[in-house]
């Protein structure tokens, strides 16, 4: 029986796993970097492909905005079998060091959202991606000489609540740039026993009224997905 949302079966997932908030992204990085991609889900524009990228399969599943949606398709994926969860987002900066179209590998993602603190039972907790699928992504990075960042953000709920005041106390504090999916999906990875990793494209300064333009936007999304890609066949061996 498939699960509710991510309506697939087993042998329909790839043991990587690619995960959008966009369904369009979903769709572009299937047509652009998957050989043989075939279409697996459709339901509520979760929309999720499976092909292959130099040999190893792979999946791009949508997440769709938000911890509440990340957790529905992370919890599915893994009921599906999959075992390496990499978000490859947008966010929102901090600090006046990331310039649009920057690439930000994640480190730890404070959890200011409440679909992390439903899981925890209001414990204290630090997400913070696996080890070796962090590892993958900054060799692949180094090696394809992507600039690159390293370190904090925060996962948020409420796109329009935080304004530039509050992001910016919060880079006192080591935050780089927020989003609305990360610490969900690095809990979800320890709990249910998956590595997972989060890869993210500056697409703001928090508090614009603009996201950068679309073609800065784009060659960030490349430059991202193609990292991700090459962090997978690093750790093919490891799963
Ligand atoms: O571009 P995606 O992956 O959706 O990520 C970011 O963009 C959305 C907000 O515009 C949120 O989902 C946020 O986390
Ligand atoms: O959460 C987010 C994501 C992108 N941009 C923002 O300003 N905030």
């Amino acid at each position: 029986m498939s699960p509710l949302h991510v309506r697939a079966n087993p042998s329909d997932i790839a043991p990587f796993v690619l995960l959008p908030g966009d369904p369009g992204r979903a769709e572009y990085i299937a047509q652009n970097f998957l050989e043989n991609p075939r279409p697996y889900n459709t339901y509520r524009s979760l929309l999720g492909f499976t092909g292959t990228y130099k040999g190893v399969p792979v999946s791009v599943q949508t997440t769709g905005m938000g911890c509440p949606s990340t957790a529905i398709v992370a919890e599915e994926l893994v009921q599906l079998g999959a075992k390496v969860l990499v978000r490859v987002g947008t966010c929102g900066a901090v600090d006046e060091r990331l310039a649009a179209g920057d690439l930000v590998i994640v480190q730890g993602a404070v959890p200011l959202d409440g679909t992390t603190r439903q899981y925890l039972e209001g414990r204290p907790y630090a997400p913070v991606p696996s080890y070796e699928v962090l590892e993958a992504l900054v060799d692949a990075a180094r090696t394809a000489k992507v600039p690159h960042h390293v370190g904090l953000i925060a996962t948020e709920d409420a796109f329009y609540a935080t304004t530039p005041e509050e992001a910016r106390a919060w880079s006192r504090f080591g935050v780089m740039a927020f989003e609305m999916e990360a610490a969900t999906l690095f809990l979800i990875g320890q709990m249910r026993g998956v590595r997972t990793g989060t890869l993210l494209v500056v697409s703001n300064q928090i508090g614009d009224s603009e996201f950068v333009a679309q073609e800065i936007l784009q060659r960030g999304v490349d430059r991202m997905v193609r990292t991700a890609l090459e962090a997978f066949v690093r750790l093919k061996e490891v799963v």
